[in-house]
């Protein structure tokens, strides 16, 4: 089982309006027609080509212990209407407090490289239970997704070299900070600062010292020789306090005492000036003084387009510490995800499609009950097929392009396929074995090598292939005309 994050009921923590659809659910006696309701964004975060899906482990924590307590029905008994009487009435609060999430939630792993409008997460459950998720569901799939998407292209501009997470003091908060740091290891960060994470949930911690230690003692050589008294095995000198080449001369001297001693310096850690022309300096130096293996780390206002800026200038820079424009997803704050119904059961208890419209097509939702199969050949990926299983088996020659009905992509049967969404909660009982957030940094990065790199690429990247098949396209469309009074062309 995964380390828990949140411990205790988080019932509350959803929008008002949730509770007072609930309430209106429960009065009008439709709380219990089951629904469907999908969990995706519609635009890449960054202008990237992908994003890396997470958020899921937090989830089932908060479905696991998802109930409503005295405390917070006493609150919720507190809440007043416009003429000042009780919002909700007392028979309410009974319903609420047996209430458990007892319905089937299918999800895409941590660590699977999703594309805009296919579902993250598909909830089935009474209406009234599967409403009051959707804010929960999105507040801790979109942070997560976001945030292990940027961590994955920080590493890969990284191409391979150690990304260390340093963002907790500039994260939104608390969760922010813990979460994100999370969400930055599934992405591929190999360790964080943030200690608690590391208690929390096993995420390997490091770090290396602040200005602070030299300033403290006003004289770098020696604040460097202190350093290594007080904590010879783990040495990685901070060296631009006062004149950055003179400190990596300081640290080599420090390096030295410690080898004498019977230790090892592990490196020097550059924060400021042109990275590019100092990390080269200080390899050159470490080279010289026989400390070929002392790691440099680099930091200061990084991210993936400033790592491969330096790359391509060959900074000599072999651990990359991250922290602001990482843990905040600087460039893009929020992940526009959303949560939509797509399908309910009807007084008879049999199915019926649901499509909200929109004057943006690309907006217009996607009805039925969908499942997503991802194709590929030789290990490559092809495309990805949303189906609607209420349609049955989907047909599996073409995917069709929603927002541009010409683009379509070929399949053919030579070709392997997988199911994205994975049962995760059936009938209310968890049935998904979670992996280890090791495991699923592992999947971020098999899962990426599997795409072309011109889907993978930071600037500019390539579409790929995401749509319908053709039956769930026509019916889209059907209901599209039908919503809008017209017939149907074809
Ligand atoms: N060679 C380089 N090429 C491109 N970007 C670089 C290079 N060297 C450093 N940078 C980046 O340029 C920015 C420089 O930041 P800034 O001008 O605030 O100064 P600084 O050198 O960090 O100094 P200080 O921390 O003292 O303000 C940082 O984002 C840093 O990562
Ligand atoms: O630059 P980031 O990616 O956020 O990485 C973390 C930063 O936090 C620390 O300094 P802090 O920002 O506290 O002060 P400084 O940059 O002014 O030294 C550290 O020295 C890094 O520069
Ligand atoms: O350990 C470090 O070097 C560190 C930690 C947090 C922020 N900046 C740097």
């Amino acid at each position: 089982m995964l380390p828990t994050v949140y411990r205790g009921s988080l019932a509350l923590l959803t929008d008002l309006y949730q509770l007072t659809m609930a309430y209106g659910y429960w009065k009008r006696r439709r709380a219990d027609r089951l629904a469907t309701f999908h969990l995706f964004f519609r635009k890449l975060p960054f202008e990237g080509g992908y994003a890396v899906a997470a958020g899921l482990g937090l989830a089932i924590d908060y479905l696991r212990q998802f109930r409503f307590d005295d405390e917070d029905l006493s609150y919720l008994a507190t809440l007043r209407g416009n003429d000042d009487r009780p919002l909700f009435e007392e028979g309410f609060f009974d319903y609420l407090a047996q209430l458990r999430f007892n319905g089937d939630l299918e999800a895409v792993a941590e660590g699977t490289v999703v594309f805009p409008n296919q579902p993250l997460v598909r909830v089935t459950a009474p209406l009234l239970v599967a409403q009051l998720l959707e804010t929960p569901l999105l507040n801790l799939i979109n942070f997560s997704t976001l945030i292990a998407t940027k961590s994955a292209r920080i590493c890969q501009a990284a191409q391979g070299e150690s990304v260390l997470e340093f963002g907790l003091r500039r994260a939104q908060g608390i969760d922010g900070g813990l979460t994100g740091a999370r969400a930055a290891f599934i992405g591929g960060a190999g360790a964080t600062s943030n200690v608690l994470a590391g208690k929390i949930l096993g995420i390997p911690v490091r770090g290396t010292h602040a200005h602070s230690w030299v300033m403290a003692y006003g004289d770098e050589p020696q604040a460097f020789a202190e350093y290594a008294e007080a904590m010879p095995n783990n040495c990685v000198f901070l060296v631009d306090t006062y004149d950055t080449l003179e400190g990596v001369r300081h640290a080599i001297e420090a390096g030295k005492e410690l080898r004498q001693r019977g230790h090892k310096m592990v490196g020097i850690r550059l924060d400021s000036g042109d990275l590019a022309y100092l990390s080269s300096e200080a390899r050159r130096m470490l080279d010289e003084a026989g400390f070929p293996e002392a790691a440099i780390v680099g930091s200061s206002d990084l991210d993936e387009y400033v790592i491969q800026s330096l790359k391509q200038q060959g900074a000599k820079i072999s651990v990359w510490g991250v922290g602001t424009r990482l843990a905040t997803a600087y460039d893009q704050p929020a992940l526009g995800g959303v949560y939509k119904l797509a399908a309910i059961q009807n007084e008879q208890g049999e199915w019926e499609r649901r499509i909200k419209l929109s004057e943006q097509r690309i907006k217009t939702t996607i009805p039925g009950r969908l499942q997503v199969k991802r194709y590929s050949r030789d290990g490559r990926v092809v495309g990805d097929l949303m189906y609607d299983e209420l349609l049955g088996e989907p047909n599996e020659k073409v995917i069709i392009d929603p927002a541009d009905p010409a683009r379509r992509k070929k399949l053919s049967a030579a070709m392997e396929c997988e199911t994205l969404l994975q049962p995760i909660v059936r009938q209310g009982e968890i049935v998904y074995q979670s992996p280890t957030l090791a495991e699923m940094q592992a999947r971020t990065q098999t899962e990426l090598a599997r795409f072309h790199p011109s889907v993978r690429r930071l600037l500019n990247p390539h579409g790929y292939p995401v749509g319908l098949d053709r039956k769930l396209y026509r019916e889209r469309e059907r209901m599209i005309q039908a919503a809008r009074g017209l017939e149907q062309e074809d």
